[in-house]
């Protein structure tokens, strides 16, 4: 008989008998143990797989991604190392820290806390006190500030220079617990005599020329501003040594910080407004201070920054209105090449945001229409007058210009930033009473019916006889002009020299020059324009070419209105303003008709720019027949002035055309009595020699034997809003107060208040000739 197979022993018969007798006998145990490694597999793949997004829902459903709060390590700056001691010569680590960007998006901002340092110095108490009561209200706008930017502000601390060790503070940087940035004021009065500020000067002076220590030992410095109190009863001018001290601190202060000036020196008379002046300092270094908690950098544009701006561009170039310039294709202001398409890019957006150039707030309009209430539609789409990719654009703001919409344009002329610095306004305040830093410069319409000989713009300006561009909304190019101004101004703020009070001041734009390039009248909603600015108590100066008769009678109230008069007759006429209008005499006898009509409504200007060789010579009698018909307020005389670049010499100009001062005098005597021999009663009013700029005046602005040549600005705009654009008033009704003594013809007009300079910002005390010198040849 087969013995039965043994449970514990190895199954016998073929393969298939055994595999099933196998089953058999292990079916559960294989079971389970399959079923074991099956879960433990699952187990393991819910575990470990990657949690993928289940793509046949909606991303709405997914979680948002929690943002894990990230602790940015500020970058070390280079004072931040604790300086270590060492017996061998001292070398202090500055240098200059990388900037940080302007655009606030792009800056990582420290968290530490800002700890503000207030300096000062005091012989006679007066500033002690000041400095205290200055320090107590610190307190509570550092309050406000630790609130509203979520950095801690630290209580300031008032540290007096006779008391302090200047090494711990103006070598290197001194360090606190916490390690906050550090912010650094001054309050600072001037002596004449010796105190512990000039021995303060003299450390700030050495350090900086001590080679063991960098330049720029001070850089990591959060900024710093100076406020100087002086006595203008004993020191009545800057020149005269009104707060100087106040003035060498903030120089070498930006020499050690790397120009980290967060807001221009103040200054105030201790006998006088010193309250009201450090009020609005303080204001202004409030201002910033927020600001560069909240952001990293000192605010718009130059942040004391050493940017070209600081290089004074201004100093080389002599611009004046844009038009009367031979050639000003120079403001390094903006840098940038016209081929380099991607640095004009980022131009355009610092300067021209993108909401200012609409294409549903154009208005498309024919020119011809204008005055008539609704403008017709134009047939096919009109382009833009200055498209950003042209030629035109990147002219125009390669030289600073902001072009607003798509045919204004707006700049901050030469004599706001060299008015902003004390040093001197442009002719309009001495003929008018025009602050330069409180004035803008600005255009409608860059595009102009007169290729003029010396317009700087050479073939890249639009022209035309008729307006057939888009027509951009008056308010659109009013606030954008108006924001691209202060824009600009704000800009300037750290560049040296610029003075707390007058930076305050041109916070309010008080003048408007539409004199920039172009034809402000080509600008079809001109007068809509004009009432906007009139509204915010803005003054207008207007000048046209007299090329466009219907629109310049059709032109409502201006504060003052000019033509342009380039030439005395048709032939001279034709060969300096090269016009497109064929008819280009008849409108321009036109226009001075017109202005004849408009002389008692208006305060009319006929506006000559000499240019040596086109328009001077044998040529005062014609304009003195010009002046009989057209009988404005005023003449004004000027040089045309050059600038040395390729479009001045590409037009045939060169300094040989630009007149000196004596011959500006020679013609405008010449002028005069040719005027007088016409029975025209009209006399040499006013100067503005460093612009090579005369004022010739109607008797009607000479009241009992003074020439009234400015202006009662307020006045004007009480008429306006009590009589209205049409009401019943003359130029008279708003006739200022006496010419001053130092602006009147023989005394110069240079702004009494200020300091001539040369191109490298030396003071100088240039001698005016106005006679044909004797050495010169006929
Ligand atoms: C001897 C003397 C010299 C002065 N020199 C100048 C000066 O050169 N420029 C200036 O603007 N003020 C000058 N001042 C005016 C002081 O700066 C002014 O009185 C200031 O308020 C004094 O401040 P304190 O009381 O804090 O010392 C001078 C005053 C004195 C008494
Ligand atoms: S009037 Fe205004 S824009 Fe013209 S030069 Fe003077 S400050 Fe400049």
């Amino acid at each position: 008989m087969d013995s039965l197979p043994q449970h514990n022993g190895p199954p016998s018969g073929t393969g298939i008998d055994n595999i099933v007798e196998i089953w058999h006998l292990y079916r559960s145990p294989i079971i389970l143990a399959v079923l074991a490694v099956l879960i433990c597999a699952r187990v393991y793949i819910h575990a470990t797989e990657s949690k993928g997004e289940l793509v046949a829902l909606p991303r709405a459903y997914a979680a948002p991604p929690e943002a894990a709060p990230v602790t940015e390590p500020k970058p070390a700056r280079p004072d931040e190392k604790k300086p270590t001691k060492s017996n061998g010569p001292r070398r202090i680590k500055g240098g200059m820290v990388k900037r940080p960007s302007q655009n606030d998006d792009d800056v990582t901002v420290s968290d530490k806390p800002v700890k503000t340092l207030v300096f000062y110095s005091s012989v006679t108490t007066k500033t002690h006190k000041i400095a205290e009561a200055y320090i107590e209200k610190l307190a509570t706008s550092f309050e406000a500030l630790t609130k509203s930017t979520g950095r801690q502000f630290l209580q300031a601390e008032l540290l007096n220079l006779e008391d302090i060790e200047f090494d711990d503070y103006f070598v290197s940087l001194p360090s606190f617990d916490g390690e906050p940035d550090v912010f650094y004021l001054f309050l600072i009065p001037s002596y004449n005599i010796d105190t512990i500020t000039d021995t303060f000067l003299q450390h700030l002076d050495e350090t900086h020329h001590d080679f063991r220590i960098d330049t720029g030992s001070l850089s990591s410095i959060l900024g710093y501003s100076v406020f100087g109190f002086g006595d203008s009863e004993g020191w009545p001018t800057e020149k005269e040594g009104f707060c100087f001290q106040a003035k060498e601190i903030d120089k070498w202060m930006a020499k050690l910080t790397g120009r980290r000036r967060a807001y221009p020196v103040g200054m105030g008379d201790m006998k006088g407004d010193h309250a009201a002046r450090l009020s609005e300092w303080s204001a202004g270094v409030l201002d910033v201070l927020e600001h560069v908690a909240k952001t990293g950098n000192l605010g718009e544009g130059l942040p004391g920054s050493g940017d070209a701006e600081e290089s004074d561009p201004e100093d080389v170039a002599e611009d004046d209105d844009g038009e009367v310039v031979i050639g000003d294709e120079g403001d390094s202001t903006q840098t940038g090449d016209l081929g380099d398409v991607e640095d004009l890019g980022k131009l355009v957006r610092s300067s021209d945001s993108d909401k200012s150039r609409p294409s549903k707030g154009a208005i498309p309009v024919d020119f011809t229409s204008y005055g008539a209430k609704k403008s017709k539609p134009v047939p096919a789409g009109p382009k833009e007058m200055v498209a950003k990719n042209s030629p035109t654009y990147a002219a125009l703001t390669k030289q600073g210009y902001a072009i607003v919409g798509s045919h204004s344009g707006v700049k901050i002329c030469r004599w706001t930033k060299s008015a902003l610095r004390g040093r001197g306004s442009c002719y309009k305040y001495s003929l008018y009473g025009i602050n330069s830093h409180q004035c803008m410069e600005t255009t409608p319409s860059l595009s102009c019916s007169n290729k003029c000989v010396f317009c700087w713009r050479g073939g890249t300006n639009p022209v035309g006889t008729t307006w057939r561009w888009v027509v951009d909304p008056p308010d659109l190019i009013f606030n954008g002009v108006k924001e691209n101004h202060y824009k600009k101004i704000r800009m300037i703020r750290g560049m040296p020299g610029v003075r707390a009070e007058r930076y305050n001041e041109a916070l309010r734009i008080r003048h408007c020059a539409l004199s920039l390039v172009g034809e402000p009248i080509f600008y079809p909603y001109i007068n809509q324009f004009l009432a906007m600015l009139h509204n915010e108590r803005i003054s207008s100066f207007l000048v046209c070419n007299a090329q466009h008769p219907e629109q310049l009678a059709a032109l409502k109230a201006v504060t003052q209105l000019y033509v342009s008069i380039d030439a005395s007759n048709k032939d001279s006429l034709r060969k300096i303003d090269r016009p497109l209008h064929r008819d280009f005499w008849e409108r321009f006898m036109q226009c001075l008709d017109i202005l004849r009509e408009k002389r008692f409504r208006h305060r009319t200007v006929y506006r000559l720019t000499l240019v040596k060789g086109f328009n001077v010579e044998e040529e005062a009698e014609g304009y003195a027949k010009l002046v009989e018909r057209g009988l404005p307020c005023f003449v004004e005389v000027k040089g045309v002035t050059y600038c040395g670049t390729p479009t001045s010499s590409n037009a045939g100009l060169t300094m040989g055309n630009v007149p000196w001062y004596w011959e500006v005098c020679d013609f405008v005597r010449a002028l005069e009595k040719h005027l007088k021999a016409r029975g025209l009663n009209y006399g040499i009013a006013a100067e503005h020699a460093h612009s090579c700029c005369i004022l010739l005046a109607s008797d009607r602005f000479n009241v009992n034997g003074k020439w009234h040549t400015h202006i009662d600005y307020e006045k004007f705009f009480q008429l306006l809003e009590e009589k209205g654009v049409d009401g019943d008033w003359a130029p008279e009704d708003y006739m200022g107060p006496p010419t001053p003594e130092w602006a009147l013809w023989g005394n110069g007009g240079f702004d009494p208040r200020d300091d001539r300079v040369d191109r490298k910002g030396r003071k100088i005390d240039r001698v005016i000739v106005r006679d044909r010198p004797e050495e010169v040849e006929v």
